[in-house]
């Protein structure tokens, strides 16, 4: 049995004044050093989930560990150990990317020699360290998105969370970030990663769940998902058979 990195079970929310619950009941693990893949259509609860796991929202019913800490009682222990990178790049467009990395570590503690490595670390780890100094108003969408990811790797997170962090990207920037993130995940990093894309999650996920309307429909390795659905081919055929949409549909 391998080591959970975290485990939820019957999380559910409803948003203030929504007629229906944006989560219904999930339970969902991530086994330590893997990339889970979580897919869904546009309002499945992916970014809700993501919410909710990196601490940003109190479910209305469920329970949380990680790394077998309890986040709601201990959120500040919790937090150090979790990155979350959102789906919306949340960068300073009029400041530098080290500006950017220095105010943010800041915020998350670091100081002095200490947060200069780490911001260094960081630049070089998505590439950037060339347009270190350079204000983020002037990058292109990928490098937005690479100064984005370094955020959520500043303070080297045993757990990242990942909201679609290839979306409208070209796809030299798609690959390196892809690299990147299977670079993390070399080193150990356990990471959940929200996409609309069947080839990205076929690519670098170690196991998947297909959400829908609030509720996981299928949770497990590429491989057992597959077998246990006859006439299913592949990722994308499974999607449809199990929600009735395209994978892509946004
Ligand atoms: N702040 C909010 N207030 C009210 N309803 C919300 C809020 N955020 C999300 N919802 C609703 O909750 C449901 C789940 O949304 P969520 O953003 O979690 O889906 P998603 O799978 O991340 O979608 P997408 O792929 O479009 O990012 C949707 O019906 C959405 O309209």
């Amino acid at each position: 049995m391998p080591y959970l990195a975290l485990e939820a079970h019957g999380l559910a929310h409803r948003y203030p004044g929504a007629s229906q619950p944006a989560l219904h009941g999930l339970d969902l693990t991530l086994h330590k050093g893997e990339i889970f893949g979580l897919l869904g259509p546009n309002g499945a609860g992916k970014t809700t989930t993501i919410s909710i796991l990196s601490t940003i929202l109190k479910p209305d019913a469920g329970s949380l560990m990680m790394n077998g800490i309890d986040p709601w009682r201990h959120r500040r222990a919790v937090r150090r150990i979790i990155g979350l990178v959102p789906q919306e790049i949340a960068l300073y467009p009029s400041l530098t990317t080290r500006e950017n990395l220095r105010f943010f570590g800041r915020l998350q503690n670091l100081r002095g020699r200490h947060l200069r490595r780490r911001i260094d670390a960081t630049l070089a780890a998505v590439g950037l360290e060339q347009r270190a100094d350079q204000p983020i108003a002037t990058f292109s969408g990928g490098m937005k998105r690479r100064a984005n990811l370094a955020v959520g790797l500043l303070h080297e997170p045993q757990v990242l969370f990942l909201d679609e962090p290839t979306v409208g990207i070209d796809p030299q920037s798609r690959q390196l970030i892809l690299e990147q993130i299977e670079a993390f995940r070399n080193q150990g990093t356990t990471m959940l990663y929200t996409t609309h894309s069947m080839e990205e999650a076929q690519r670098i996920c170690s196991r998947v769940a297909i959400m829908d309307q609030g509720r996981i429909l299928a949770q497990d390795t590429l491989d057992r998902l597959l077998a246990g659905n006859p006439g299913t081919a592949d990722l994308g055929e499974l999607f449809l058979h199990l929600t009735g949409k395209a994978l892509r549909d946004g």
